[in-house]
């Protein structure tokens, strides 16, 4: 079995799709100066030793989005990849404080990446969930939140990530609770780096509905058999986890020891352009390293089926285009 399943896409960060060739157009359209001498100087600066020094080049980068026009361009060029990789829905995160570091406001971000959203290829489902980052003031979190619910653009849901060691989720409770409170899904990036406690923490505190990554909940026994039996979805991005050193390679990868466990997870990209691979690379890459049956590589395209944050009828839709390549000889 070669093929990868119909994708449903629930961990991207946009600008995390943002390519290396990309960043050097839009560098020069805007004429910001960039510290690399070329496009394989800045694809040097690829070999990652932990999230934080990741961080440091993904926020750099970032310098080159200025309008709303780049944020678009960005969304659309993801898109059209996404396509190809066989992606059906996507829930895109986004990061609107670290563009407001740089003085580009949230409405120039929202209404950049919902207009690129807007031209989606025909029959793919999308939605838009800023992240507030985490290694930032819970204050500076309420204010985006007032942006981002004065916007008047339409969102699916709130998230939280960036630096993760020594960053616990529940300085943010009182920002999730007004995210909830406006009728904003809830999802944030937990047990990627840090620890198992704070996937509790995410789950107790902040009330999340979703756990982006959570491999490392596999250290609490007693975690893992509550988030089993709660069917708790977790987002695992195996690429990334491998670029950061959060695993040692990808046949070490704990994804059957999960799947074995009962957990609800499913294979996503995180931030493709800079980890090597969309969410087809990414189910590809598993599916080879970690010799994963046909019966396990439905479980993980159902479970992201499952997890979504889509009506009945999508999720009827999305079942069926699952259920026809897993009839597939
Ligand atoms: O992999 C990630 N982890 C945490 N924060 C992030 N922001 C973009 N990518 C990531
Ligand atoms: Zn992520």
């Amino acid at each position: 079995m070669t093929a990868t399943p119909p994708a449903v896409e629930l961990h991207v960060h946009v600008e995390g799709t943002l390519e290396p060739e990309l960043i050097m157009a839009l560098a020069e359209r805007n004429r910001v100066e960039l510290p690399y001498a070329d496009l394989d100087d800045l694809r040097a600066r690829y070999a990652f030793t932990d999230l934080s020094h990741f961080l440091d080049l993904y926020y750099a980068n970032m310098a080159v989005l200025r309008e709303a026009e780049d944020f678009a361009t960005m969304t659309r060029a993801y898109l059209e990849r996404a396509a190809r990789a066989g992606v059906r829905h996507v829930e895109l995160f986004v990061d609107p404080q670290a563009h407001l570091a740089r003085g580009v406001g949230v409405p120039v971000v929202l209404e950049g990446v919902s207009a690129g959203l807007a031209d989606a290829p025909a029959g793919m489902t999308t939605g838009l969930i800023p992240c507030f980052l985490r290694d930032r003031p819970a204050e500076e979190a309420d204010e985006v939140l007032d942006a981002l619910l004065a916007s008047g653009v339409p969102l699916l849901g709130v998230g939280l990530d960036s630096a993760e060691a020594g960053n616990p989720p529940g300085r943010f409770a009182d920002v999730f609770a007004r995210a909830r409170a406006a009728g904003l899904r809830l999802v944030a990036h937990a047990g990627e780096e840090g620890p198992a406690a704070y996937v509790r923490e995410a789950l107790d505190v902040l009330g999340v509905e979703r756990v982006d990554h959570g491999i490392r909940a596999l250290e609490d026994q007693a975690l893992v058999t509550r988030l089993a039996e709660e069917a708790v979805p977790l987002t695992v991005c195996p690429l990334s986890n491998v670029r950061l050193r959060a695993v040692r390679t990808l046949a070490a990868h704990p994804l059957p020891l999960m799947l074995g466990a009962g957990l609800a997870v499913s294979v996503h990209s995180d931030d493709p352009a800079y980890f090597g691979g969309y969410v087809d690379d990414n189910h590809r890459a598993v599916m080879e390293a970690l010799h994963l049956t046909r019966a396990q590589v439905h479980t993980l395209a159902s479970n992201a089926v499952e997890a979504a944050f889509v009506d009945d009828t999508r999720r009827a839709e999305l079942r069926e285009e699952v259920a026809a390549w897993a009839a597939q000889p």
